[in-house]
């Protein structure tokens, strides 16, 4: 079984690799998942009370509180799948909480591409801009994720993707990565130390 995490900022791929992962049988685990599934736990209206759950979370606990809710539904895909995608971690200490949780089965993606292009894609994709306001929008959203510990996290990946080519090519790469962990799943690495023949 294989836990693969993608980390990155606004606009780098995160949504587009998921699609794939989607496309090629993978289940996705998204952030937002938890949050709305702890609304409905709290009779609340998940279209209307997402951001103040998100906050109430990480408030009553703790930094890593919505990654350890997403263990379980990690779990039930765990059953019946080789590899889950968990779309969009946030920061190290979420890293860690799946580290702790799946050890050598997490590996983490970080997808990477500079300012300007993830505005243009942003734009283009028509959402988080809003008016012509010079990216500063983008840029203030940049350094919210870089200040919840996002950088620390994007430095620690296993993978990193520069997401600067044809959305083709990205959606190749990422193919790849969940082909491979497939294949290696199956064909498991000799124990360290001993002689491979
Ligand atoms: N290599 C690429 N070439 C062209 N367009 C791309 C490429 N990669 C992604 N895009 C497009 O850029 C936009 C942003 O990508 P995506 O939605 O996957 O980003 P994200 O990391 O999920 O962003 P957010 O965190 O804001 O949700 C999308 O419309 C996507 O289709």
């Amino acid at each position: 079984m294989r836990v693969i995490g993608t980390v990155g900022l606004p606009g780098s791929g995160k949504g587009e690799a998921a699609n794939v992962a989607r496309e090629e049988g993978v289940p996705v685990v998204t952030m937002g998942d938890v949050i709305r599934r702890e609304c409905r736990d709290r009779g609340l209206d998940p279209a209307e009370h997402h951001g103040e759950i998100a906050k109430a979370l990480r408030e009553e606990n703790g930094p890593d509180a919505i990654a350890a809710r997403s263990l379980p539904l990690i779990e039930e895909y765990r059953r019946t799948n080789e590899t889950v995608l968990v779309d969009g971690l946030r920061s190290q200490v979420e890293v860690e909480r799946f580290e702790e949780a799946f050890g050598d089965e997490f590996s983490l993606v970080s997808i990477e591409a500079p300012f300007e292009l993830r505005r243009e894609r942003i734009s283009d994709r028509g959402r988080d801009l809003g008016e012509d306001d010079g990216g500063e929008g983008l840029r203030a959203r940049d350094e919210r994720e870089l200040g919840f510990g996002m950088g620390e996290a994007m430095e620690h990946a296993d993978v990193r993707i520069e997401n600067t080519d044809t959305l083709e090519t990205f959606r190749k790469r990422i193919r790849e990565i969940l082909r491979e962990e497939t294949e290696n799943e199956s064909e498991p690495a000799p124990e360290k130390g001993e002689p491979s023949r």
